[in-house]
């Protein structure tokens, strides 16, 4: 179903992503870790044509992507929704008309505008906030929600695309642990439910190994790690991060430290 062949690409003297090449068959979640300027973003946003490619091909049901123009490259990029670290929401504008821009795509300026939304889209928007267990918010304005919620409405606003494939840079590197796993859940949900391939940047070990089908590793751009999450041991961590025998992977973790969860228990309710 998709096939990334010998991709690469080059902002000056620096190669981001260094010709690489996988292959996955199925609707899988994916996981992409690597340290910072590892390369993950850049090929993400390769895969929804944010950013061109130096080089390479990748195809989807044996098209190439990146060889779309014009409305081919637009509908393809409506197949792919992004998810971002920092939501990308309309702050000011209500939980349901955020999720209703997910349908820009196919819909006219004007309608856009005036804010004039075809009923059986809004109740598509409402049957989706419901799903992710957020449709009371409807009204509400995006930035009133807690992080982990305005994160479910970004979803929600993917899923109105439709997409074959959800593709995640770093979505819970902004939440609290309970809000990442949240998110983390109903990205997992999608994936199983729907049969839409997730491709999701992941800066802790622990997410990757708990959620991923596959999880690929890159260092400097290249692939140097690409298996199951059993085969993600410390010592490839290690390759991964490359990072010398103090690895430690706490340092990689999402979860509350003991020592912080003990303190938390500790402190009376009104502190906390
Ligand atoms: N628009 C750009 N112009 C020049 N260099 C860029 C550009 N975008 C990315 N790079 C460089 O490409 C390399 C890979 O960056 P990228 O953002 O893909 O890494 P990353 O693994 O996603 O890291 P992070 O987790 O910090 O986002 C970095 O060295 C970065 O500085």
């Amino acid at each position: 179903m998709l096939e990334v062949r010998n991709v690469s690409r080059v902002f000056g003297q620096r190669t981001a992503v260094d010709n690489i090449s996988f292959r996955v068959d199925g609707a899988q979640f994916i996981g992409i870790i690597g340290r910072s300027g590892a390369g993950k973003s850049t090929f993400l946003r390769m895969m929804n044509r944010l950013t061109t490619a130096t080089s390479g091909q990748i195809l989807v049901d044996g098209k190439d992507i990146l060889a779309l123009n014009g409305a081919a490259a637009r509908a393809w990029q409506s197949q792919c929704a992004m998810i971002f670290q920092q939501f990308n929401l309309v702050p000011r504008m209500d939980v349901a008309s955020n999720v209703l821009h997910g349908k820009l795509n196919s819909r006219s300026t004007l309608t856009t505008i005036f804010n004039m939304w075809p009923r059986a889209d809004i109740l598509q928007a409402l049957d989706i906030l419901d799903r992710l267990g957020i449709a009371e918010q409807a009204p509400k304005r995006a930035e009133a929600l807690s992080g982990g919620q305005q994160q479910r409405v970004a979803i929600a606003r993917a899923l109105m695309q439709d997409p074959k494939i959800i593709l995640a840079d770093e979505p819970i590197a902004s939440l609290d642990p309970m809000n990442a796993q949240i998110v983390m859940d109903t990205l997992k949900r999608i994936n199983t439910e729907d049969g839409r391939m997730v491709i999701a940047n992941l800066h802790t070990l622990d997410t990757a190994r708990r959620y991923c089908d596959r999880v690929i590793g890159l260092r400097d751009g290249r692939i140097v790690f690409d298996g199951v999450p059993a085969d993600l041991t410390t010592d490839a961590a290690r390759e991964i991060y490359g990072a010398d025998e103090s690895f430690n992977e706490d340092a990689t973790s999402t979860s509350l430290p003991a020592d912080k969860v003990a303190h938390l228990h500790v402190l009376p309710m009104a502190a906390q």
